[in-house]
C-alpha cells in the first residue's frame, strides 16, 4: 500500500498550472492548480492559496477538503478519485460553479443553498440514496449521479437542469421530472424501468438513454412521441429489442429520431416504416394493384368480356366512393333499378359478418378470410381493401358477369379501392359523395343502428379525408356529389348519369337524346371528361356509355381519312356534315330519310352483322331522338363508307365460346334506353333489389334530412 503523502509548497509550485506575478514585489498569485495521483492526504497548506479558481486533486486519498474554505474566488473544484465522505464540508466559494465529488465515500446529499453559482455537480460512484440539498441551486444545468443507490427521482423540481444523468441507479419508474422543463439529456440506463410515462412533458429532451432497462413493450414509445426535439433514443438491452419488427416500429412510432440504439436512422428507414405501419393510401392502392396484377398475370390469360375492342375503350364502370354509411350503397342500388339497362350492381366480396338483414349475393359476397386469400392468390381480383379489420375486394367476375349482360357495372367503394382502381386497365367515372354536415352525418350513423361509437368516431375521422383528397387533388373524382339530403344526392347522381349516357328526360319517360344535356345539375362537375356542348353533336355522336369519350369512333374516323385520298376525305367529310343535319332533322335529303328509318337493329353486333335499317320501327320511336340511333348512325356512316369496326371480326381467345360477342355486342347495347332495344334484350337485368334489410322507412332515405323514401315501407336491419 502506498504511503499517505502531505502537500508542501514546493509540490504545489510543481502543480502549478496557472500563475500570475504581482511586478514590483515578487509575490505569486496561483489561479490553477492540479495534483493528480500524488496520494496526497492531507492538503492542508493551500490554505494560504486563497487566489485559487481551479483546483484539482483527483487520484489521491483526501478525507477533508476544509481547506476550501479559504478559497473565495474557487469555481472550479475536482475531488474525484479521494475518499471523501463529508459532503462539501468546507465554507462555500461564491463563486463555485464545477464541483466533481465522483468515486468518492459519499452516503447522503445535504443542502446546497449557499452556493448559488453551482452549475455542474458530479456525485457518480457514491453511496447517495436519495437526491435532496439542491432546491436554492438555481443555477444548477448538469447534474450526475450515475451508480449510486438512488430508487426514486426527487427534489429537482423547478431546477434549470439540462443534463441529468442517474445511470445504474435502481429506478423502477421514472417520475419526478415533471417539472424539469429543461431537461435535454437524460440517462437512464442501467435501472429497473419498464415504462416510459413520465417524460411527456419535456418537451426540450433531445436525448434519451435507457439501455440495458427493462421496458418490453414497444407501444411504450407513445409515452414519448410528442417530444419533437427527441433525437437519439438508446433502448438496447432491453426486453422489447426481442419483438418482431422492434426497429421499424419504434422508428415509425418516433419518426423524429436521427440515431436509434447508437446507430443512424436513415430517410429510408423512416419510408419504410410508415410504409409497412401506416402506409399512405397511394402506396396502399400501388401495393393492391400489383399483388392483384402478379396473381392475374400467373393465371391462363383469356380475352375478358369487360375487353372492348379498342384499348381506347375501356369496359365502363361507374364508382360511387364516400365514406362508410353516407348513403352510396343505396344511391348504387337505385341507380341500377332505374337505368337497368345500363347499370349492373357490382357486388364486392367481403369477409365481414353480414349485418342482420344482409343477404349473400345481394348486399355482398360474403366469404371467410380464407377463401378471400384464395381468391386473391387465384388473381379473382382486380382490386381489395381492408376496412376496420374486414377484406372487401370487387372481383374480375363481377364485372364480366356485367359484361356479359352488355352492361356497365356500377360499385361502391371507400377511397383507396379508387386509388387502386386507378392504376387499373379500367377508366371507371369516379363520383364523391359525401356529407357537408358533419352532425348530420354522424346522427345518420347513430340512426341506422348498425355501429359502435367508436366506428362512428372512425366513420366520421375519414370524411376529413375525403374532404382533404378532394381539395388536394383536383380531377380524381370526375364527380362531386353532397348527401346532405338523399333525394337530392339521387337526383344529382342520375342528373350526372343522364349527361353521360347523353339522354334527356322527356315528358316524363326517359329517351336519348343526341348530343344535347340540358337537365339541371346541382352536381359539381370536376372532371375535364364532359360531355361535348350540343354545338358539337358529332362528338357526342360518337359517344356511347361504353365510349363515353367516342374515342373509339374517332380513332376509327382518323384511320379512315388516313387512308383516304385527299377527294375520298373531303367527300367523307360533306357526307358526315349530312348526317349530323340530318340527325338533329335540319336536313331533308336523303340522310334524314335513313335516320328516319333507322331502328334499333342498326346497330352492329357479331349476332347479326347485317343488319342496317329495319323498316318496321314504329315511327314514333324513329321520331324521337335516341341514345341507340347515334351508335347505329356511327355504324350506318361506317357502312356507307364501306369499313368495318376494328376488332369487329376479330377472333377472341375466352373461355366461353359464346361471350366472345359481347364485346361489341355490349359496346352496341348498353346504349339503348330501353331493354327491348338491346342487342342482349334477351337477358335480364342482374340487378338485384335493394336489400329489405338495410330499408326502413328512415334508413331507406340515408339522406339526412330527407322525408322521401325511394322505398317506403322497409325495414331497416339491426346488427
Ligand atoms: N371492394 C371494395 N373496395 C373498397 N371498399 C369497399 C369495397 N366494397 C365495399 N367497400 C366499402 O367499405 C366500407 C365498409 O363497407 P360496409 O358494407 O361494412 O359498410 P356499411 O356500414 O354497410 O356502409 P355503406 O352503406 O357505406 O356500405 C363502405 O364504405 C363500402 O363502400
Amino acid at each position: 500500500m502506498e504511503k499517505d503523502v502531505i502537500l508542501t509548497a514546493e509540490m504545489v509550485s510543481e502543480g502549478v498550472i496557472h500563475h500570475e506575478q504581482f511586478v514590483g514585489r515578487l509575490q505569486h498569485m496561483y489561479r490553477s492548480l492540479s495534483l493528480s495521483g500524488h496520494n496526497l492526504s492531507d492538503v492542508s497548506v493551500l490554505s494560504n492559496y486563497v487566489h485559487l479558481q481551479t483546483l484539482k486533486l483527483p487520484h489521491n486519498k483526501l478525507k477533508d477538503l476544509s481547506c476550501v474554505s479559504h478559497m473565495p474566488c474557487l469555481v472550479i473544484l475536482d475531488a474525484s478519485y479521494n475518499e471523501i465522505s463529508t459532503y462539501f464540508d468546507f465554507e462555500p466559494p461564491k463563486k463555485l460553479k464545477e464541483a466533481d465529488f465522483s468515486y468518492n465515500r459519499l452516503t447522503e446529499m445535504k443542502s446546497l443553498s449557499a452556493y448559488e453559482s453551482l452549475s455542474k455537480l458530479s456525485l457518480d460512484y457514491n453511496s447517495i440514496s436519495e437526491i435532496t440539498g439542491l432546491e436554492q441551486c438555481c443555477r444548477l444545468t448538469h447534474l450526475s449521479l450515475a451508480h449510486n443507490k438512488i430508487s426514486r427521482i426527487s427534489g429537482l423540481d423547478d431546477l434549470p437542469l439540462t443534463y441529468l444523468c442517474l445511470r445504474e441507479n435502481q429506478l423502477c419508474k421514472i417520475e419526478g421530472l415533471e417539472n424539469v422543463k429543461s431537461l435535454q439529456v437524460l440517462d437512464l440506463s442501467l435501472n429497473r424501468v419498464t415504462c416510459l410515462t413520465g417524460l411527456q412533458s419535456l418537451q426540450l429532451l433531445c436525448s434519451i438513454n435507457l439501455e440495458k432497462n427493462q421496458i418490453s413493450e414497444i407501444h411504450e414509445c407513445k409515452h414519448i412521441h410528442n417530444l419533437q426535439l427527441l433525437r437519439d433514443l438508446n433502448l438496447l438491452e432491453n426486453p422489447l429489442q426481442e419483438q418482431p419488427n422492434y426497429r421499424l416500429a419504434v422508428i415509425f412510432l418516433l419518426q423524429q429520431l436521427t440515431m436509434l440504439d447508437q446507430e443512424v436512422v436513415t430517410a429510408e428507414d423512416k419510408v419504410t416504416s410508415v410504409n409497412k405501419y401506416d402506409p399512405p393510401m397511394n402506396v396502399v392502392a400501388a401495393r393492391d394493384h400489383m399483388t392483384n396484377l402478379v396473381y392475374q398475370l400467373m393465371q391462363p390469360q383469356v380475352l375478358f368480356d369487360s375487353t372492348l375492342t379498342s384499348v381506347d375503350s375501356p369496359y365502363p364502370l361507374l364508382v360511387l366512393t364516400g365514406p362508410q354509411g353516407c348513403g352510396k350503397r343505396e344511391l348504387v342500388h337505385r341507380l341500377c333499378q332505374e337505368f337497368c339497362d345500363y347499370f349492373c350492381y357490382g357486388l364486392s366480396h367481403t369477409t365481414r359478418e353480414p349485418y342482420s338483414g344482409e343477404e349473400n349475393g345481394i348486399d355482398y359476397h360474403f366469404i371467410n378470410e380464407e377463401d378471400f386469400q384464395n381468391m386473391i392468390r387465384m388473381g379473382a381480383f382486380i382490386q381489395t381493401m381492408e376496412y376496420r379489420g374486414h377484406r372487401f375486394g370487387l372481383s374480375r367476375e363481377t364485372i364480366e358477369g356485367a359484361a356479359r349482360e352488355g352492361l356497365a357495372c356500377c360499385v361502391h367503394m371507400e377511397l383507396e379501392g379508387v386509388l387502386s382502381l386507378k392504376k387499373s386497365c379500367f377508366k371507371p367515372q369516379f363520383v364523391l359523395i359525401i356529407p357537408s354536415q358533419e352532425e348530420n352525418y354522424i346522427s345518420h350513423l347513430k340512426s341506422r343502428g348498425l355501429y359502435t361509437p367508436a366506428q362512428i368516431d372512425a366513420a366520421v375521422s375519414r370524411l376529413e379525408l375525403y374532404i382533404r383528397t378532394k381539395e388536394q387533388h383536383p380531377g380524381l373524382f370526375d364527380h362531386f356529389v353532397p348527401c346532405d339530403d338523399w333525394e337530392e344526392a339521387y337526383q344529382s347522381l342520375r342528373q350526372i348519369v343522364m349527361e353521360d349516357l347523353l339522354l334527356e328526360e322527356e315528358e316524363g319517360q326517359r329517351s336519348s337524346k343526341v348530343g344535347t344535356s340540358t337537365g339541371q345539375n346541382s352536381a359539381e362537375k370536376q372532371h375535364p371528361q364532359q360531355p361535348e356542348p350540343a354545338s358539337e353533336p358529332l362528338a357526342s355522336f360518337s359517344a356511347s356509355p361504353l365510349d363515353p369519350s367516342g374515342t373509339q369512333l374517332n380513332n376509327t374516323q382518323d384511320k379512315i381519312a388516313s387512308q383516304k385520298t385527299p377527294a375520298e376525305a373531303a367527300s367523307i367529310r360533306r357526307r358526315e356534315q349530312l348526317l349530323r343535319e340530318a340527325l338533329l332533322g335540319r336536313s331533308s335529303g336523303v340522310y334524314s330519310q335513313l335516320f328516319k328509318r333507322s331502328t334499333p337493329s342498326l346497330s352492329l353486333h357479331k349476332e347479326n352483322p347485317e343488319a342496317r335499317f329495319d323498316d318496321d320501327s314504329s315511327s314514333d320511336e324513329t321520331q324521337r331522338s335516341s341514345a341507340l340511333s347515334v351508335p347505329s348512325s356511327a355504324g350506318a356512316l361506317m357502312e356507307l363508307l364501306d369499313v368495318s369496326v376494328p376488332g369487329q371480326t376479330q377472333e377472341t381467345l375466352k373461355d366461353d365460346p359464346g361471350s366472345s360477342q359481347t364485346s361489341i355486342a355490349s359496346h352496341s347495347a348498353a346504349v339503348s334506353p330501353s331493354s327491348e332495344r338491346r342487342p342482349t334484350s334477351s337477358l335480364k337485368s342482374i340487378l338485384p333489389p335493394i336489400p329489405n334489410g338495410r330499408k326502413s322507412p328512415a334508413a331507406a332515405s340515408p339522406g339526412f334530412s330527407s322525408n322521401v323514401s325511394p322505398n317506403p315501407g322497409v325495414t331497416e336491419g339491426g346488427k
